[in-house]
This record gives structure tokens, sequence and C-alpha cells, in this order.
């Protein structure tokens, strides 16, 4: 059985696999510029973040109904529960589907027929969020939060996503003033690629509750700080950042230092189709390479709880880090 815990940085988009997005290629009718899924797999080599974002954005094309939708999340679901995810906070990006034409309604009432049914059906308990593209305009991100309105039940929260450098969180401050005037909890990409003052900018400006990746936090002492006083949970995704060559190679990765700090860090898959791995491969990619220890696991396991969303439903919360403090490594 494997470790029970929480994902929260995980792009639904991200969870296209290569065999769905033919079958959905042909059902759809829409051309992929690869002749089947070992070539598309060769393109999976990826220099930076903006080069995984060019093959991200193509291959969505493949998404277009309701039903493309709940079966990329049903899909995702199955998965992440044979790897021990109990609970899964789910980004999407709207802005990449509303410029191809495909409406909000499509996109959440898609994901949620799936996210709906997930903890009779998969044992996953799930929230949404909804991604703003950070390397579009600030109005964009207003119109999108307006598009969403009619789904805000479905909604938890904000983040932000896509390009990072040369996009600086205070672009947005006027969309998150206005989510968390309409009760949204915030999150934001920042410190992945870009600086450590983006993580600062994100968290003064924008409100943030929680940081996605915040690896950079690193070369900054008095931010550390900061994170380790005010508990902010990181979404760290160490795959993803060795597919992304944000660090050279997973033993050096700096989350045994950023534990070590006190920081509260979790483990996610973030875009795990492209990666090469879900939640409970990032675990165990930790384990082996990085030597964690189980007291060490356990930790980030009762993190990921911890750092969640579950205020709505504190019992369930306990329930988890019940099943975290009881779990039996090798059993
Ligand atoms: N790792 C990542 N960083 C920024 N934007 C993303 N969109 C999907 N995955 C992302
Ligand atoms: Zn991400």
């Amino acid at each position: 059985m494997p470790l029970p815990k929480a994902e929260l940085h995980l792009h639904i988009e991200g969870t296209l696999e290569p065999e769905l997005a033919f079958e959905l290629a042909a059902r759809n009718g829409v051309p992929l510029p690869y002749a089947d899924t070992g070539e598309l797999r060769e393109a999976y080599r990826f220099e930076d973040l903006q080069s995984f974002l060019n093959l991200y954005y193509e291959l969505m094309a493949v998404l277009r109904t309701e039903r493309d939708f709940e079966e990329l999340a049903d899909a995702y679901l199955a998965r992440a529960a044979a790897q021990g995810v109990r609970h899964a906070e789910i980004f999407f990006d709207p802005q990449a589907h509303l410029s191809r034409g495909v409406a909000m309604g499509t996109v959440v009432e898609g994901l949620w027929r799936a996210l709906g049914r997930s903890e009779e059906r998969h044992g996953v308990s799930t929230r949404l969020i909804m991604c703003f593209l950070r390397d579009e305009s600030a109005e964009s991100a207003l119109e999108t939060l307006e598009a969403a309105k009619p789904y805000l039940d479905r909604i938890t929260g904000v983040g932000l996503d896509s390009a990072e450098v040369g996009h600086p969180p205070v672009k947005f401050r006027e969309v998150y003033e206005t989510a968390a005037a309409l009760g949204l909890r915030r999150v934001a990409h920042a410190g992945e690629e870009g600086p450590p003052e983006y993580i600062t900018e994100a968290l003064d400006v924008l409100g943030i509750e929680r940081v996605d990746h915040g690896l950079r936090c690193m070369e900054d002492p008095a931010l550390v700080e900061r994170l380790v006083r005010d508990r902010v949970p990181l979404t760290l995704c160490p795959l993803s950042n060795v597919r992304l060559r944000t660090v050279d190679t997973l033993a050096d990765h700096p989350l045994p230092a950023m534990l070590d700090a006190g920081l509260l860090c979790t483990v996610n898959s973030d875009d795990p189709a492209y990666f090469g791995g879900y939640a409970g491969d990032n675990f165990d990619a930790l384990r082996e390479t990085l030597f964690l220890d189980e007291k060490r696991l356990r930790e980030l396991a009762r993190n990921s709880f911890l750092a969640s969303f579950l205020e709505d439903d504190e019992e369930l919360r306990a329930r988890y880090l019940a099943e975290v403090e009881a779990y039996e490594f090798g059993a």
C-alpha cells in the first residue's frame, strides 16, 4: 500500500498521456504533427520551461468536449489513487481553452463530471484551482475570472502559471484582489525559473497562501526565514525540476536542505505525463536518489494534508492525517 498523500500542484492538462492525446485527436478530427505516440514521446526533451510549454499548449488542441475533459480527469484520478493520492487540488488553464473556442462551461462541467464522483469511484477528494496565464494580459485574467463566475461553487481558488520570467506577480494585483473578495483561495507559481523577489511579491501583493515551486527561495535567507516563520507551504515538483533543467540532476535537488531549514515542503508531480511520473513516482525517486528516510517521507505526506485547502472539511483532514501517522512502511 502506498503512503497516503495529497497532491497540491497538478495541472490537469499536464496529465494528457500520448495514448489519450491520439485517441482524442482521432475522435475530434484534430491533426497532430506526430506520426504516433513514440514520435510524440521523442519530443519530450525540454531545454527549459518555455520549450515544455510550447508542446503543452500544442497538444491541448485535442481537448474539445465535456467528455474529453471528463476522461482526462478520470484517467488522472485513477492513476493518482493507485499511487496513494487521497486528496487532489487540481489546476486548470481556462485561457488556453477559451482562446481555442472551448467555453468555460465545457471545461468546468467536463472536469466536474469526473471530480464530482471521484471520492466514490477513486477514494480521492478533490478541489479545483483556476490558473491565470501570466504571459497573457491582466485584462484577460479579469475577463477569465468574470467568465468563471457562474461556476464559482466548483472552484476553490486561483493560481498563476505559464512563462514566469518577465511576468512578475504585481501585474495580477487587481485580479487577485477581486478573487479574494469573491472568497477564493490564492496560490501562484513563483521562484520556479523566476527570482526570489517574485516569491516575496506574490506574498505581499497577491496575498498568496501557498507558493507553487518556490525553489529559488533558497537564494534569499531572509525569505526562507519568513516562509518558515509564517509556515507558508511550498509545492515542490522534483521530477519536473529535473526535466525542465531547473536543477541539474535529482541528486542536486535542494529538497533535503529545504526540509532541514524548516520549510513546509510538499512533493507533487506538476505535469506527470510530460515529466516521467505521478506523485508516488516523485516520492519514490526522492527516496532512492536523495535517501530520504521514513521520518522525512512521513513528514512530506503530513505536510501535504496540512498545506491543503481542507479548512471546509477538518474532519476529513484529520482522517487523512491519522492515516499518515498509522502508515507502516514496507507493509
Ligand atoms: N511547471 C509549470 N510552470 C509554469 N506553468 C506551467 N503550466 C504547466 N506546468 C507549468
Ligand atoms: Zn506547475
